[in-house]
Order: structure tokens, then C-alpha cells, then sequence
């Protein structure tokens, strides 16, 4: 019987003192996932354990995914940020409810959260606009993401534009149309990948105030 705590990469499994880690509630649970996250983050060479698939409920009633960044898990929230006039914006603001979904291949760890997308106030969002480098903030300013793209011509001019507006100041203005959601998690479910097959799932449930935790099959 293996005597890690948590997660060990030996085993590639949980060692159940996990419950000793969460009187559950969400902030035992945003901590272990940041946990999770740092774990893989020591494993891997590239950054992109931050993104995340972000579903939202589509318009016409179809499910609609596609890969956002996480931005930082603030307050028990997990922030997401982006052009808000394109599909994503358009879709978060007919329904609310979404869902992110993580895949860290070195630790072999997805986790799913479903949660209420709350809109962040304008100089939050500003905040995570200036962290971007300088190329990111500059297509965002000159580009209507999701638009049809008639004339690249003209998207490079304006790119090439701005970059001779911008000077040596660095400054570029967050777009109004770039914002952040916070998500306000719902259901948490952790999964390690297992070879046999015996995947171990913990799906965690906000039921009124409470979170509950149940094991589920594989
Ligand atoms: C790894 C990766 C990370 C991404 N991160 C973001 C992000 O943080 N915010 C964003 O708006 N789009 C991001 N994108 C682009 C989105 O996948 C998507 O193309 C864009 O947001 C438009 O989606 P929409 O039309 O549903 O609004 C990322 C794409 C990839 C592949």
C-alpha cells in the first residue's frame, strides 16, 4: 500500500488522504486543483496547462467549445478572458451556465467545472488586458474576432497602424469589447487516467450552501 498523500506519480492514482485535505468546500477544492495544476505545470515544458476547453450553450441550441486560457482562480472563481463580441460573449450572455474542462497529460489528471459565468468589472478586465504581451493586445484592438475575414490586407494595415500610433509607449487600450468572466463553479469533478481502465472520479456537487462529494464508476 503506497503512503503518498494525494496524488503519487508512482502509482499514478489518489492515496485517499485527500479527505483529510477537504473539509469540503470550495476553497479546499480551488486549492486543490491549483495543487493539481502546479503539479502538472513542474512536469511540462510548455505553458499550455492553462487551457482549458470552454463549452458554452449555443445559440441555436447546439453545445459550443473551444480553448480558452485560464487567467488565475480568483475569490474560488476561475477566470476566463477574451473578445466578449464573438460567439463565446454572444452565447455566455443568452445563458450563463458553462462549462471548462482541463487535460494534463504528465500527471494524466481532467478535471470538468461547470459553474454561472459572471461578467468582471471594467478595470479587473484592464488588468488582465495589460498582462498580455504587446502582439496579443494589438490584434485584439484591430481585429473583430469571429468576423468574416474579406480583406487580410486591411487587418495587417491596421495592425501595422496601430504598432506606428503605439510608438514607444506600449500602451494599448483594452478594446470594449474584450472582458473577463468569472466562473462560479457548481460541480467539480476530478479524474486520474488510469491504464486499466479504473479511472478514479471524485465529482464534487454544490447542493444549496453545501458541497458533497461522491466517488464515481469509471
Ligand atoms: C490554446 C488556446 C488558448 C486560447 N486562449 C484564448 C483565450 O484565453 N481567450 C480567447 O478569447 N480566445 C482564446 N483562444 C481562441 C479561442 O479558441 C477561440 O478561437 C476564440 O475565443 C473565438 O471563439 P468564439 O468565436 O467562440 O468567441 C485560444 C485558443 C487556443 C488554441
Amino acid at each position: 500500500m503506497c503512503s503518498n498523500a494525494g496524488y503519487c506519480s508512482g502509482c499514478r492514482k489518489f492515496e485517499n488522504n485527500y479527505k483529510s485535505l477537504l473539509r469540503v468546500n470550495l476553497t479546499a477544492l480551488t486549492a486543490l486543483f491549483q495543487h493539481y495544476l502546479n503539479e502538472e505545470m513542474q512536469m511540462r515544458s510548455v505553458r499550455l496547462p492553462y487551457a482549458c476547453c470552454l463549452s458554452t450553450i449555443g445559440l441555436d441550441g447546439f453545445p459550443n467549445a473551444r480553448f480558452v486560457s485560464l487567467k488565475e482562480i480568483r475569490d474560488d472563481r476561475f477566470v476566463i478572458a477574451g473578445c466578449m463580441s464573438s460567439r463565446k460573449g454572444a452565447e455566455i450572455n443568452a445563458s450563463n451556465k458553462v462549462a471548462i474542462s482541463f487535460w494534463w497529460p504528465e500527471t494524466q489528471r481532467q478535471v470538468r467545472i461547470q459553474g454561472i459565468a459572471h461578467l468582471m468589472p471594467g478595470d479587473i478586465a484592464d488588468r488582465y488586458f495589460d498582462e498580455r504581451n504587446l502582439d496579443s493586445r494589438i490584434v485584439s484592438a484591430v481585429s473583430n474576432q469571429g468576423a468574416a475575414l474579406d480583406d487580410p490586407q486591411a487587418l495587417h494595415q491596421a495592425y501595422d497602424q496601430l504598432v506606428q500610433n503605439i510608438g514607444e509607449t506600449g500602451y494599448v487600450a483594452r478594446p470594449e469589447n474584450w472582458g473577463a468572466f468569472a466562473i462560479e463553479p457548481v460541480r467539480i469533478e476530478f479524474l486520474t487516467f488510469s491504464d486499466s481502465r479504473f479511472h478514479d472520479r471524485i465529482l464534487f456537487r454544490k447542493e444549496g450552501d453545501q458541497w458533497t462529494e461522491i466517488k464515481l464508476q469509471p
